[in-house]
């Protein structure tokens, strides 16, 4: 059964929020940098073989590499890594007929080679190997897995570690990701603590790794992160010396009288795209832009209402400036009973059991451990029923 909210919620639609947020940002210009570097990055371009792969003929069991049928004389042996001898007295022939080396897996096999035959299948006696070839070759050709110029990620993939291993493996040393979007944290509170025991009338600061970890998995990075006072000059101070590309605000949203934030923003010529939004919690969370293209997201102070709108706002903007393509948002049957928010949206904490969410008691907009004990949040209109889909937010 539901029950509904009497407070009024007012503001921008969560889902229109939500897209604002999506869609008002461009991808940050690309540049080029190493795969490795590229990590968790998106592709501005896409990444094509430079070299085949394998880069060479190569053993693919350790035995011996045989020419013609056996017995085969050994004349030699080629380890991993290791040149082989044949090719490098230039024999223009190769291994011949009659002859094998002994060979590992992954060495490069020498020219004139048809078959590695496995020790398993053969004997050795002295320098005379007898044994029988199968119907498998055992020897990957150059350019087997990968031909030079294959496709190996389209633009807009993330440049995951088995990306940037592909890369790599395929001879590419740079690849071309976007900018990842740079962030700086204001956590403003006279009452919050960043580290040690608080005292009382204090808190402990619950948003530095949140912010850090929503910006990590949307392609941005916390270049700087700092505690500040519930003073509004040195806010305007800050909030003018703003260096990164999004400032992220936490508290000082409402309507308090140490909260200088939304008034500041006004004063400094900041245009609003989300200014309030129709959801609880989170309803005071914001987003703007400075004359100089900085984008500033607005986190609600209470910790549970800031984890919503980090995830309402700062995502999808985060997700845009890293060049990442927009994709909807995964659903899924939500079952159990909320306190639907009239004209709104109520964000709840779920639990999987099976492929069915189901709704977790608590989650009132200052504590953690409802939304710490989820597996995602649902996203509840408020025409929401009992068993029907909603979209899920993963919890960071
Ligand atoms: N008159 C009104 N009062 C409030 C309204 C309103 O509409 N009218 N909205 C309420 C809602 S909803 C929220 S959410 C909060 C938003 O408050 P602020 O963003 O201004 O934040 P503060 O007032 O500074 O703090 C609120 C609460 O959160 C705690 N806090 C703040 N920062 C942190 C932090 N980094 N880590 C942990 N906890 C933090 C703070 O101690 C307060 O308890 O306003 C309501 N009031
Ligand atoms: O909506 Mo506030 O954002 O409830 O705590």
């Amino acid at each position: 059964m539901q029950t509904t909210s009497r407070r009024p919620v007012t503001g921008l639609s969560w889902a229109d929020a939500h897209t604002t947020a999506r869609d008002s940002a461009h991808p940050l210009p690309p540049e080029e940098v190493s795969p490795d570097a590229a990590r968790g990055r998106i592709l501005a371009a896409p990444v094509h073989a430079c070299s085949p792969v394998p880069a060479f003929d190569a053993a693919a069991m350790d035995g011996y590499a045989v020419a013609g049928r056996g017995p085969w004389t050994v004349i030699g042996l080629i380890l991993a890594g290791a040149e082989s001898e044949i090719d490098a007295g230039n024999r223009r022939s190769g291994l011949r007929a009659g002859f094998a080396v002994e060979i590992a897996t992954g060495a490069a096999v020498p020219g004139g080679a048809e078959a590695v035959v496995p020790y398993e299948d053969c004997r050795r006696d002295g320098v005379v190997v007898t044994g029988t070839r199968g119907p498998r070759k055992h020897i990957r050709r150059a350019g087997d897995d990968v031909a030079v110029g294959a496709l190996i990620a389209e633009a807009g993939r993330v440049v995951t570690a088995t990306v940037a291993a592909a890369a790599v493996q395929a001879g590419v040393e740079v690849v071309r990701v976007h900018r990842r979007p740079v962030v700086e944290l204001l956590v403003t509170g006279d009452e919050v603590v960043m580290s040690g025991r608080p005292g009382h009338g204090q808190v402990r600061d619950s948003f530095t790794g949140i912010v850090q970890s929503v910006a990590d998995r949307a392609g941005g990075a916390v270049g700087i992160s700092r505690h500040l006072s519930d003073d509004a000059g040195h806010m305007r101070t800050a909030l003018g010396a703003g260096r990164g590309d999004v400032l992220v605000v936490s508290g000082s949203s409402s309507a308090g009288a140490a909260d200088h934030l939304h008034s500041l923003l006004d004063e400094m010529g900041a245009e609003w795209l989300v200014r309030g939004v129709a959801c609880r919690p989170g309803h005071p969370q914001g987003l703007a832009v400075f004359p100089d293209g900085r984008w500033v997201v607005s986190l609600p102070g209470n910790p549970y209402a800031g984890l919503v709108a980090a995830l309402t706002l700062l995502e999808p903007l985060l997700a845009a400036l890293a060049g990442r393509p927009s994709r909807p948002l995964p659903t899924a049957s939500v079952t159990g009973s909320a306190k639907l928010v009239p004209g709104g949206t109520r964000i709840a904490p779920v639990r999987f059991s099976g492929p069915v969410a189901e709704l977790l008691p608590g989650g009132g907009s200052a504590g953690l451990a409802a939304a710490a004990g989820a597996d995602a949040l649902a996203v509840l209109p408020d025409h929401w029923t009992d068993g029907s889909p909603a979209q899920l937010l993963a919890v960071p």
